[in-house]
């Protein structure tokens, strides 16, 4: 069930400042509108103030009073300082159930990957609730430890230009990645998803964030400890199942990187409808060392070991089932196997 939002206001006449609480209700038109608030664009900003190890919330003490001066009279600027995980995700909800133009996420792609599960509720857009046409655009401040989302457009970790990108108000749909794990609960996904090798370094990096971007090569040489290759079966398009053996990782993208910069599934595109899958088979740890800087590059999807291609849907199961290979979606911890994805083409509109 969503929590509701408690609003503490300092309101100005053109901007407004919230920081969110869990457990009561927020009401954008009271909160952050103005007199002349309907002729004016409420733009709520989602800020995890503990992003890339609390350089998000000290970088966004410094951006607020200029971002209010650049984007002027005509928005209201409304600020949501999330308390914790998951909270991104009821912040956006309960904004774009509150009539907001734009929900713009301020922080890494853990925040991102929550507002955008924000958009959704119990298997459809939270924009179509109650019989309502809600169109709540979204936009990203990329300031987070990897912010791997924003290197498919070629964007930089600089607020200053996302700010540009806003004014400029530029927008276009993207895809969707949907998830749905073994109890048929479904979760969505921006980025790239991922199952076995990659989603436990995935895992374990989260674990150790202090340590910047060396967080996933830490979070990489725990999850060898261990690691088998796995023969996994595998659905394409709802067709025939197909055995792939010794996966070492199976990447499912909607966007081209992962992991700090890896450029996992380097076709993909969130406008292009599909998801591409790149499945590494039988790779050994002395692999990673050789061909780490085409991984890197994009230019692995030649090699002997790796296959890929185009996808609308995809089923993944281990062939002899433990129920201990990780999945994970936008370096989010998931679950486990068994798992199927699909696309949601041009569900959400995104400044770009
Ligand atoms: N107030 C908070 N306190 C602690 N954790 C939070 C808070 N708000 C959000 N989080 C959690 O912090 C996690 C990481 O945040 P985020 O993705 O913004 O930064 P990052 O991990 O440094 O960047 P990236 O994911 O791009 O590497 C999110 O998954 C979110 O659940």
């Amino acid at each position: 069930m969503a929590y509701r939002m408690a609003a503490v206001a300092m309101a100005t006449p053109s901007s407004f400042s919230i920081r969110a609480e869990r457990s009561s209700a927020l009401d954008l038109s009271s909160n952050c509108a103005t007199s002349n608030a309907r002729s004016m664009r409420n733009l709520v900003f989602v800020v995890n103030p503990r992003g890339a190890n609390g350089r998000t919330g000290k970088e966004w003490k410094k951006l607020l009073p200029y971002l209010r001066t650049r984007l002027g009279d005509q928005y209201n600027v409304c600020e949501y300082i999330t308390s914790g995980p998951s909270h991104a995700e009821d912040l956006t909800r309960e904004a774009i159930r509150d009539g907001a133009d734009a929900v713009i996420s301020v922080g890494g792609d853990g925040t991102l990957h929550e507002v955008v599960n924000g958009f959704f509720w119990e298997g459809h857009s939270v924009g179509l609730d109650f019989g309502r046409r809600l169109s709540t655009a979204l936009g990203l401040i990329p300031l987070g430890t990897g912010s791997d989302f924003a290197r498919t457009f070629g964007w930089k970790n600089d607020p200053y230009e996302a700010i540009e990108r806003i004014v400029r108000g530029f927008k276009s749909r993207i895809d969707v990645g949907v998830i749905t794990g073994e109890n048929g609960n479904q979760h969505y996904f921006i980025n790239v998803a991922d199952i076995h090798l990659s989603a436990k370094a995935g895992y374990f990096a989260s674990k150790y964030k202090r340590f910047g971007n060396l967080c996933y090569v830490l979070g990489a040489l725990r999850a060898f400890i261990g690691h088998n290759n796995q023969d996994l079966k595998i659905k394409f398009n709802g067709g025939e199942w197909e055995v792939f053996q010794k996966v070492t990782a199976l990447c499912i993208g909607n966007a081209k990187f992962f992991g700090g910069g890896m450029k996992i599934t380097p076709t993909a595109h969130p406008s292009s409808g599909e998801l591409e899958v790149v499945i590494l088979q039988d790779f050994k740890w002395y692999d990673f060392v050789f061909k780490l800087h085409k991984l890197y590059k994009g230019s692995h999807l030649s090699e002997k070991t790796v296959y890929s291609r185009s996808v609308k849907s995809i089923e993944v199961m281990e062939v002899t089932p433990t129920g201990e290979t990780y999945v994970q979606s936008d370096g989010e911890h998931f679950g486990f196997l068994p798992t199927s994805f699909s696309i949601l083409p041009g569900a959400i509109e995104f400044f770009c």
